[in-house]
């Protein structure tokens, strides 16, 4: 959908070049505010069009810097999973109009105080759904197969002494998925692929007769061998993976976090790790980035990533063409592409 819409306003510049002048606007003196670095075409993208501030370069108070950087004139925030748009960075800029995150998560957007303000809100969904799902399996056949444990095992010439041992099979596993979104729904047709039985859990049932719903999240993780976290970070799925739910996932239970850190009680998982009390875990996400728990470190049925689960090239180029086709889009008064408010 986004591709047509993409197709159609490149169509429309190359008919006539100066669409940004006809519409009356000069997108150019419009200010923008980037929260932090996040990918250079984005930054390069937002320099080319419009007037970029950017946030690092703030060297006092953000109140301060936007004194000095012209504040006022700022009418968007782009902003990402790591400095969002909080109430504080709102209420500082009084001609805000939207904030256009560079990530799918809102968790870090005030939506409240947007809705209340008149702000809008955009995100990235659907060109980052793959590189996430396809990650998720990363991480279960990363913890399952020992891929990272066994690399270092040929680099550091163990193998020359002796065989690497038994992993353990990945096709077949029964997979249990916490929110069957378009990231969750994505996971779950790669794990059919590896005849896997799909089960989850979520708000409401979802119209997939071949996935077992659960409305109990418990009985979810007690179910299955592979317990998967994809749903968005809100109030209600904040910790939502605590102690009863790791126990019901038990010593032969993987957990794979693809979410937001904060949905996982860490200390929790950190003692079921230490004590044997869970199989293994796949994490991409933490409660403290970029800190990760020093128990982790040298635990080998743990697989660490650095919260890359869209960072590739050709997604991150997408996210940010998305962004600036939001703040377009919004500039031209048309409609927001994907929309939150
Ligand atoms: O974590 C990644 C995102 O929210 O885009």
């Amino acid at each position: 959908m986004e591709t047509n819409h993409h197709t159609t306003q490149q169509t429309e510049k190359e008919k006539n070049p100066n669409l940004e002048k006809i519409s009356g606007i000069k997108m150019k003196s419009i200010g923008v505010l980037m929260t932090c670095p996040m990918h250079k075409y984005l930054e390069q993208q937002l320099e080319t069009h419009f007037n970029l501030f950017k946030l690092w370069h703030c060297n006092s108070s953000i109140t301060e810097f936007l004194k000095t950087h012209q504040g006022n004139t700022i009418r968007a925030v782009v902003g990402n999973t790591e400095i969002g748009a909080d109430a504080e960075l709102i209420a500082s800029l009084p001609s805000l109009e939207i904030v256009a995150s560079y990530s799918v998560g809102l968790d870090k957007i005030d939506l409240r105080k947007c809705e209340e303000k008149g702000i809008r809100v955009a995100n990235t969904p659907d060109v980052l759904t793959d590189d996430v799902a396809d990650l998720a399996i990363g991480l279960i056949l990363g913890v399952l197969r020992g891929i990272c444990a066994s690399d270092a095992y040929v680099r550091i010439g163990k193998w020359k002494d002796a065989d690497f041992g038994l992993a353990t099979k990945f096709s077949g596993k029964s997979v249990g998925i916490v929110g069957l979104g378009r990231i969750g729904t994505a996971i779950a047709k790669r794990a059919e692929a590896f005849g896997c039985s799909i089960s989850y859990f979520s708000r409401s049932q979802k119209p997939f007769a071949n996935y077992k719903f659960y409305s109990n999240i418990i009985d979810l993780a007690t179910s299955c061998q592979i317990l998967i976290v994809a749903c968005a970070l809100t109030e209600e799925t904040r910790h939502i993976i605590n102690r009863e739910v790791i126990d019901a996932l038990g010593p032969k239970g993987i957990l794979i976090n693809i979410g937001r850190g904060a949905h996982v009680d860490e200390t929790e998982l950190v003692s079921a790790l230490l004590e044997g009390r869970l199989g293994g875990a796949g994490l991409d996400v933490y409660e403290n980035e970029p800190d990760v728990p020093e128990e982790l470190l040298g635990l080998g049925n743990v697989v660490l990533q650095p919260h890359v689960g869209s960072d590739t090239v050709e997604t991150s180029d997408a996210m940010a063409d998305l962004v600036i086709s939001n703040l377009k889009a919004h500039f031209s008064k048309k409609s927001l592409l994907t929309p939150v408010i």
